[in-house]
This record gives structure tokens, sequence and C-alpha cells, in this order.
């Protein structure tokens, strides 16, 4: 998979998800706690299944969702599609 340009991933970053070098990063807000750990688990399957897995930082009511390509060093398609699977699970 190939790294995107900067217009690319302007482009194509799913609304609420932000750029952060060679990341991208959206937060995400609960009612609970323990919502915000479901919903790492939910995406945690996702990423399993796509095989393209995110960092995820479990925070009191929020959760911050990572993503970069590790092996093209970079973002790549995968990691916006994996951004919209992700917010499917929302
Ligand atoms: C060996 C390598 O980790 C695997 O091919 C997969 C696993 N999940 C992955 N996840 C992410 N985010 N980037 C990768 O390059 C990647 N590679």
């Amino acid at each position: 998979m190939s790294l995107l340009s900067d217009t690319e991933i302007a482009d194509g970053l799913p609304a609420k998800w932000t750029r952060d070098d060679d990341e991208i990063v959206r937060e995400y807000t609960f009612d609970s706690y323990l919502d915000g750990v479901e919903f790492a688990g939910d995406i945690g399957e996702v990423a399993e299944e796509e095989f393209h897995h995110p960092e995820i930082i479990i925070g009191y009511k929020s959760v911050e969702v990572r993503l970069t390509s590790h092996e093209a060093g970079g973002i790549t398609k995968d990691d916006l599609r994996l951004a919209a699977l992700f917010d499917d699970e929302y």
C-alpha cells in the first residue's frame, strides 16, 4: 500500500478525524467508562478482521484512536478505510 499525499489525506479524512504527522487521530466520547472499553473491544475486532491495527488509548469516558501504516511508514488508504469502519461502530 503506497503512502498518500498531503492533499489525498486532507481530502480523504473522515469527519472528526484529524492528522497528526504520520498518524490520523479521533477522540470518541462516551456516557460511561465501560462504554468506552466496550467500543475499544468492538474496533479491536474490526482491526483484527482487517489486519490493520490502531493504537487505542482508553480514558475516562473517552477513547483516542490513532492509525498509521507501520510497514509503509506513514498514512495509506488502509488508515482512512479503517477510520470509516471504526466510525460505523460508534
Ligand atoms: C507484520 C505487520 O505487523 C502486519 O503485516 C500488519 C499488522 N497490522 C498492521 N497495522 C498497522 N497499523 N500497520 C501495519 O503496517 C500493520 N501490519
